[in-house]
């Protein structure tokens, strides 16, 4: 297997890393514009293999596409993050440019590769690159609700006082703050509804830490996360390349699903060796769908965007 990693940055490299700790490929590349970054950080983690106890060869490349000929699966993180007080939208001027010629790159040399999108603003950049590279739907994955999902999890950890491990929660929709949704009505602890253990109050908080994750975390930091979002992607590889069809949301191409065609929002999908290999329908109560109706909405404002720059 190879998998090539778009994007040596923050995002990018914590992929790296943790698809290289876990052994998914036998070749690892990562690929940045940036002179030298690259080369670094793959000598950088090379270095860590006999410490680390892991074998998988990590070649880095300053965008010289031909070294990640014959990926099996590419991971987009190149793009600019936000910072503090932005939002993820904002960042589409830059970074549509940015995916589209990395997709374009990627193709031409990595024909049946499956593609990871991460950079923001994600569902749109997904919908940009089922667009400019035309391959099958189920090759383009956009990672946002995995993530979301896991911070989900723990906010729901928090409140419970409970092992994040033990509890099954997902937040559909798009990836923004005021698009994801947290579906707390099906979250659970060990198959018990945490709505059980919960007041009305501290599940519109837990609902609303999770929405505000990714801001809540750029505020602090000072540019956005990488730890969670890394070890998302690199969750997602590996549900490909070990063929595990784990379930989960990722943003992508819907032709009728949950009522609605022509555009890429998150929803449970299986994820094996194909891609996304089947949508799973939830059965969305009135207002869960109202929730996904207007996420879309949002979603395709983003996406029409595209076609003014
Ligand atoms: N979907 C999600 O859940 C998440 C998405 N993100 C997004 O991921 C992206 C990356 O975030 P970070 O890694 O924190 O940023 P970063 O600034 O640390 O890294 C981005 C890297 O992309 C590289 N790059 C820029 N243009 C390129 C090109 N044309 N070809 C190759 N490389 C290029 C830059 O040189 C830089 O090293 C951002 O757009 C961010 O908003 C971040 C976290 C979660
Ligand atoms: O918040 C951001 O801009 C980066 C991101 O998508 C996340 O961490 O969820």
């Amino acid at each position: 297997m190879k998998v090539t990693v778009v994007g040596a940055g923050a995002v990018g490299a914590t992929c790296a890393d943790n698809i290289a700790r876990k052994e998914l490929c036998e070749e690892l590349v990562l690929l940045d514009i940036k002179e030298g970054l690259a080369e670094g950080k793959a000598q950088d983690m090379m270095q860590s293999a006999t410490l680390l106890g892991f074998d998988t060869r990590i070649i880095g490349s300053t965008n010289d596409y031909s070294k990640t000929a014959g990926s099996d699966v590419v991971v987009v993180t190149s793009g600019i993050p936000r910072k503090p007080g932005m939002t993820r939208e904002e960042l589409i001027g830059t970074n549509a440019g940015i995916v589209r010629t990395v997709c374009e790159n990627i193709l031409k040399y990595s024909p049946n590769a499956i593609f990871i999108i991460i950079s923001n603003p994600m569902d749109t950049m997904t919908y940009l690159a089922l667009q400019a590279t035309g391959i099958a739907k189920n090759r383009i994955i956009g990672m946002g609700g995995t993530l979301d999902s896991a911070r989900f999890k723990y906010q729901l950890s928090q409140r419970l006082n409970c092992s994040p491990s033990d509890l099954n929660a997902v937040v559909v929709g798009g990836h923004g703050d005021t698009t994801m949704i947290p579906l707390i009505r099906y979250a659970t602890w060990n198959s018990v509804p945490v709505t059980n253990f919960l007041s009305q109050n501290d599940q519109e908080a837990i609902v609303k830490d999770t929405m505000v994750g990714g801001a809540t975390l750029t505020k602090l930091i000072g540019t956005s996360a990488w730890y969670a979002p890394g070890a998302a992607g690199a969750a997602l590889v590996e549900s490909i390349v070990r063929d595990e069809k784990k379930l989960f949301t990722c943003c992508v191409a819907l032709e009728g699903e949950y009522g609605l065609s022509d555009i890429c929002l998150g929803v449970p999908v299986v994820i094996g060796k194909n891609g996304w290999e089947k949508i799973v329908e939830f059965g969305l109560n009135e207002e869960e769908q109202a929730l996904f109706n207007k996420s879309a909405e949002a979603v395709r404002t983003m996406n029409d965007v595209l076609k003014t720059l």
